[in-house]
């Protein structure tokens, strides 16, 4: 019998906090490193699917890095980072924009639907959500790589009040109405913005920062321009610490997607998972 309650202890545990953030939007970022096992995302899923049904609003931003990565390598199309920015120019953003808004997408609200929620998948394209201009004008490689200049959260909005979660993949639209591809921490990050969200978190493969080793539970903007600096942070870490800094939200968090029910942990536990990036 005591096993059983203590299931019911966890339940009530949760009370407090569901009271505190039903109807609040978290905009979560599923990073593609996070995506790799199908048992883990069906984890991922069912995480999302119960913040909705106890009345959190999530809003999802995917990635999908190394999926694009496979496709443009099967094509025989060569990958270069800088920074952690694909360079991506009219060779290959057809590629990028069928694997982020046609496959990964549509397999993200597959899922949730298949676990009784209600997703609708949409790209920054759509209601003209994302607006976006060159990221850098003067790289030629680059030609089609996207940096946001506003938001146009009235989509969002709708299928909020609709009832469904929004599902979005970082595509966004030049005034000439071309495809840009954005980095998704980026687009997660002034999503979260626009909604003035409660929450941001950042789900990737990692438990969050780390140097030598260790897990950084808190860090601030010199402390992590300092790491950036020293190379400590690297890659696809620094596009999400820095975004995490620049964002308006109170509460931003970088969590490992591939840890069992993570998102759980850290919104329904008193001590919190992960890295918290403060502005301080
Ligand atoms: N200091 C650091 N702490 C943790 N991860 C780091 C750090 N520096 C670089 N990384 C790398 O950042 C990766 C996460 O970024 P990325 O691969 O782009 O993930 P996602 O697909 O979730 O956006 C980690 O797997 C890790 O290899
Ligand atoms: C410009 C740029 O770098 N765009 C990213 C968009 C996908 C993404 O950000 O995916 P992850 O979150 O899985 O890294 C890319 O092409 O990989």
């Amino acid at each position: 019998m005591e096993k059983y309650i203590d299931k019911a202890r966890i339940l009530i545990e949760a009370l407090p906090y569901i009271h505190e953030f039903k109807g609040k939007i978290f905009v979560i970022k599923y990073g593609g490193s996070a995506m790799k096992d199908p048992l883990l995302r069906q984890n991922v899923i069912m995480d999302i699917c119960l913040l909705a049904s106890v009345g959190i609003l999530p809003v999802i931003v995917h990635g999908g890095g190394n999926d694009i990565t496979k496709l443009l390598d099967e094509v025989g199309q060569e990958t270069t980072f800088h920074n952690g920015i694909r360079l991506t120019n009219d060779d290959n953003v057809d590629y990028v924009e069928m694997m982020l808004s046609g496959k990964i997408n549509k397999q993200i609200v597959a899922d949730i639907n298949f676990s009784h929620g209600l997703a609708v998948g949409i790209s920054g394209r759509d209601g003209c959500l994302v607006k976006a201009e060159l990221f850098d004008a003067e790289n030629a490689s680059m030609d089609r790589v996207g940096k946001i200049c506003s938001i146009e959260t009235a989509l969002i909005e709708t299928l909020l009040n609709a009832g469904y979660i929004p599902v979005i993949s970082p595509i966004g639209t030049d005034s000439n109405g071309k495809a840009l591809n954005i980095n998704a921490d980026e687009v997660a990050g002034e999503i979260a913005n626009a909604l003035c969200a409660e929450k941001l978190i950042y789900l990737t493969d990692v438990d969050g920062v780390f140097e030598n080793d260790k897990l950084i539970s808190q860090i601030n903007a010199k402390e992590a321009s300092d790491l950036i600096e020293k190379g400590v942070i690297s890659g696809g870490m620094i596009p999400k610490v820095s975004y995490c800094i620049q964002s308006n939200v109170d509460n931003v968090h970088i969590l490992n997607g591939t840890l069992e029910h993570s998102i759980l942990l850290e919104i329904f536990t008193q001590e919190g998972i992960g890295t918290k990036v403060i502005k301080a």
